[in-house]
This record gives structure tokens, C-alpha cells and sequence, in this order.
């Protein structure tokens, strides 16, 4: 479990990060809608820094949904943000009628966050994926009206990688069952079809961030680890990549898939899959729900191929805790499912540890609260990444544009064109696909003039969405 020290020091290196509390680097951020209504100034007591805003980080609303960890909660309390916190996922409905005025959604695998939710978020500017999957947010539509969405590519990844190494163990020894057993006051100690997964094969789907942390746990226990992804990547210990799916599952002991949810990895492992999988093999899923077609997998375990399954991630699963969550309304097959032996489910635990959730918040508060103050889009997953250096303390009448536009030619020379009555002082543009972000700090900028540059940002014809810190 992580001790308040160990949050504190992360919280630490968070503070430095970000250069929270009054450091110099810190710009104020001025949302449009604030900005444009002529509130009277309010400076927040708790800033030492010039603060030429015309209104506080607590006009900042955040919707916190799925139980994100509390360090996040308390970043953005200390940020002085309006936090509203839910503990589990909203429906459509209800995930419409709060999106509409907040600046930041916070959410973990569950929420999903379709174009037709994304549509009704008036004032949103940035989403955080308090996870590594970010398959629940339309990321091109978010991109498209200039929503950036970052997440947290690799805090949970260990935590994943170990679950995974204890389920292998777990189905060698039929552990499931023989604990089930026990607590239902049967004795049955039995050593058929029980092995030791020293020796043994492991073939992992997919070698990233956990596959990868699992492939050394694995040879750590004396197994042999194969791997096999779309990519090549260099094979930590003596792992070896196989270069086609096919070899991997001939020749592994247990499966396991640690790829993304995308069009390509659907149903990757469906019955012509099982079918070329050794007898008696064992498959295991902590990725997503849709990349194995579990009626087939349950058919394959019904025929004696597969001697038993470990899966964290369903097609359909609870948007909250409780008991009957999990049933065939949910997925059809289920009852099927639960009636097999050495079948291990657990309800996408993968990474949920104290030490992966507090880190997570840690890392994606940090870069949500670095995108709203500062505009750094670095780390952000679909959009093009940009900074800035801070601002002094001493500069004076200096304005952060963040400019995010249509990649299109001629929009440089319109924007310089409208900057160049102040001093440039830095500027960095980049694009990804459609959309680009451009982000500079003007100079001999007077009050007055703020409102003037940003009517004429508005009115430019390639603008998807504006804000000027200052
Ligand atoms: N159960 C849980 O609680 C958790 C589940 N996850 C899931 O695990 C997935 C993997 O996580 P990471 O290892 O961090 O991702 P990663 O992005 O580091 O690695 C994924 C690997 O899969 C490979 N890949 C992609 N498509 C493939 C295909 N068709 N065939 C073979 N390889 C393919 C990629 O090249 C990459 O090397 C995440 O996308 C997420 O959905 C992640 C964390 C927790
Ligand atoms: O912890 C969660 O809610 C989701 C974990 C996960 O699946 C991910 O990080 O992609």
C-alpha cells in the first residue's frame, strides 16, 4: 500500500511538474465564455504570482466520474477548480446533462464519451482517461472540436503484469476451483491435470507496456516467453518474437493478450484460433472485452481444448458495483461461463492497486491541470503536442494564445498578421492529421487590446476553438 510519505513525494514531484503555487511559470487561463462576459476582477488569495486575470481558476468546473482516485481530486481542489465527483459512471442521458458546462472531464475505462455525448459539451476543453485504454472516447471527434484527451500510458502497467503472472499460476494449479470448493466445504485434493508453469510457454499478444513487465515476471518463474505484435520490438531477456500469430499459439502453453481495443484486434482470438491452439492450453484476457469471442472460447473449453480461462475485461460490463451486476442481460453467455471449471473472472481489476490508482491521478491531474493553465498539450493522445516555456514573474502585459485550427495553408500568415501590432515573443505550431495547435506568447499587450485579438482570432475562417491566458 503507498504511505501518505510515498503520496506526499509524489504529490511533490507533481507541485514541481507543474510549477503550482505561484511559481513563475504559471499563466492564468481565461476561458472564452468568462473572458468574453465582462466579470469584475478576481484574483485568488492564494497566488503570488501577477495575477492580470480577469476572474479565478474557480470558474474551472471538473466532472470527476468512476471513482478517480482522490490525489486527483485533491490537485484540482488545490488548483482551486469546482470539483464534482461521482463514484461510479453515468448513463448517456444523465453524462449529457452534466457535460454541458464543464472545462474537464475526468473518467476511467467505463464512460464512453461518443460523438453524440461530445456534442452537448458546450465549454469543454480538455478529457482525462484516468486509465491507459482510451478506446471509450471518440478521440478524432473529440480532436475535431478541439477537446485534447490525455491518459496515463503506463502507471498501471506492473499492476496488470501481475495479476496476469498470479492468474497463470492460478490455472496451472486450479486454484479458482479448488478455493470455491472450500469455501462451499468440499475437500477435494487432487494433483490430475496440475502442473508447474516452470518450462512451460507463455505466448503473449501483444509486447507493450504490460506484455512486456509480464515477460519478465515470466522468466523469472523459469517459463520460456514468446511473444508476438504488430510491431518489432526488442525481446527483453531471452523472449522471442514469432512472427505470426499462428506460431504463437501452436506453440504456447498459455495465451495471454495485452493489445488495444481497435478494428484489427476484434475477435483476434475467436474459434479458428482455439482450434490452433495446443490441447489442454489456457487463454487470459486483461486487455479489453472485445478482443476474444467468448462464445467460442466457451465452446473450446465445453470440447476439452482449453483447460481453463482467466478474464478481466467482458464486451458489456456493470457501470457499477453490486450484487446481479454481472449477469446475462449483461452478456448472454454468461451463466454459461461461470458454470465451466478453472474459469478465473474478475470484474477489470487489472489495475486497480493503491499504488497504480494513486499514481494515475497523480499523473493525469497534472497534465489536465498543465493543458488548462498553460495550454501544454504534451502527452496528449490526439493531439498534436505543443509548449511553452513559462512566463517571468517580471514580464508584464504578455498573453498565451492557444490557437487550435484546421491544418490547412495560409494559417500562419493570418494569425502573425493579427499578432503583429504586439511583440512575438515565442511560438511553436504543430499538427496531427486535421488539427493544429498553435500556442504563442505576445508582448505589449494591453487590456484593451485582449478583446480586439481575440475577435479577430474568432473570425478567422480556419479556428476550431481559442484561449488566451494571461
Ligand atoms: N484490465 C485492465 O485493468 C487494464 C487493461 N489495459 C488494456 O491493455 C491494453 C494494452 O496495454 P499496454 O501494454 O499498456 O499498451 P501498449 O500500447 O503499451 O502495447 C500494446 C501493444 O499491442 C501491439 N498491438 C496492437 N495491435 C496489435 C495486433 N493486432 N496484434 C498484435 N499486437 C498488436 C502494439 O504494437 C503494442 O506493442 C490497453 O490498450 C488497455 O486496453 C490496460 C491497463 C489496465
Ligand atoms: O482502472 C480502470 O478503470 C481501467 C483500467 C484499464 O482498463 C486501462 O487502464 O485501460
Amino acid at each position: 500500500m503507498a504511505s501518505p510519505q510515498q503520496i506526499n513525494n509524489l504529490q511533490n514531484s507533481f507541485q514541481s511538474a507543474v510549477n503550482l503555487g505561484g511559481s513563475p511559470g504559471i499563466v492564468s487561463t481565461s476561458p472564452t465564455q468568462s473572458f468574453m462576459s465582462s466579470v469584475p476582477r478576481r484574483v485568488s488569495a492564494s497566488r503570488q504570482t501577477k495575477a492580470l486575470k480577469p476572474f479565478s481558476t474557480g470558474d474551472i468546473k471538473i466532472l470527476l466520474l468512476e471513482n478517480v482516485n482522490q490525489t486527483a481530486v485533491e490537485i484540482f481542489n488545490g488548483q482551486g477548480y469546482q470539483v464534482e465527483f461521482h463514484k461510479s459512471s453515468l448513463s448517456e442521458d444523465e453524462l449529457i446533462e452534466k457535460i454541458r458546462d464543464v472545462h474537464a472531464v475526468g473518467i476511467r475505462s467505463k464512460t464512453r464519451l461518443t460523438e453524440k455525448v461530445l456534442k452537448h459539451a458546450k465549454n469543454l476543453v480538455v478529457v482525462g482517461c484516468f486509465c491507459i485504454g482510451t478506446n471509450q472516447v471518440d478521440l478524432d471527434y473529440a480532436a475535431k472540436i478541439g477537446v485534447a484527451v490525455f491518459n496515463s500510458p503506463f502507471s498501471n502497467s506492473r499492476s496488470v503484469a501481475e495479476l496476469i503472472m498470479a492468474e497463470v499460476i492460478s490455472l496451472a494449479r486450479q486454484l479458482g476451483d479448488r478455493s470455491i470448493e472450500m469455501h462451499t466445504g468440499t475437500w477435494n485434493k487432487v494433483a490430475s491435470k496440475c502442473w508447474e508453469v516452470r518450462g512451460k510457454t507463455l505466448g503473449i499478444i501483444g509486447y507493450g507496456h504490460i506484455g512486456s513487465q509480464l515477460s519478465v515476471l515470466a522468466e523469472a518463474f523459469g517459463m520460456q516467453v514468446l511473444y508476438y505484435d504488430i510491431v518489432t520490438i526488442m525481446a527483453l531477456g531471452t523472449a522471442k518474437q514469432v512472427s505470426t500469430l499462428d506460431k504463437l499459439l501452436s506453440e504456447s502453453d498459455f495465451v495471454t493478450c495485452h493489445v488495444p481495443a481497435t478494428e484489427d484486434t476484434k475477435n483476434l482470438l475467436s474459434a479458428p484460433q482455439f482450434a490452433a491452439m495446443k490441447d489442454g492450453s489456457y487463454v487470459l484476457n486483461a486487455s479489453r472485452g472485445t478482443v476474444i469471442d467468448i462464445p467460442s472460447l466457451i465452446q473450446a473449453i465445453k470440447a476439452g481444448k482449453i483447460a481453463g480461462t482467466a478474464l478481466d475485461v467482458y464486451p458489456h460490463e456493470p457501470a457499477k458495483n453490486g450484487a446481479g451486476a454481472f449477469n446475462d442481460e449483461l452478456n448472454s453467455w454468461i451463466s454459461e461461463l461461470v458454470s465451466l471449471p478453472n474459469v478465473i473472472l474478475t470484474p477489470h481489476i487489472g489495475g486497480s492497486t493503491e499504488e497504480a490508482q494513486s499514481a494515475i491521478g497523480i499523473e493525469v491531474a497534472a497534465n489536465l491541470s498543465k493543458y488548462i493553465n498553460e495550454g501544454a498539450s504534451v502527452g496528449s493522445v490526439n493531439f498534436p503536442e505543443v509548449s511553452l516555456r513559462g512566463l517571468d514573474l517580471d514580464q508584464e502585459n504578455v498573453v498565451r494564445v492557444l490557437y487550435i485550427h484546421h491544418n490547412v495553408p495560409g494559417v500562419l500568415k493570418t494569425v502573425n498578421n493579427i499578432l503583429s501590432n504586439h511583440n512575438i515573443e515565442k511560438q511553436f505550431s504543430d499538427s496531427s492529421g486535421d488539427i493544429a495547435y498553435l500556442m504563442a506568447d505576445i508582448s505589449s499587450v494591453n487590456q484593451s487590446d485582449i478583446k480586439d485579438i481575440y475577435d479577430q482570432l474568432n473570425a478567422t475562417e480556419y479556428k476550431i476553438s481559442i484561449r488566451l491566458l494571461y
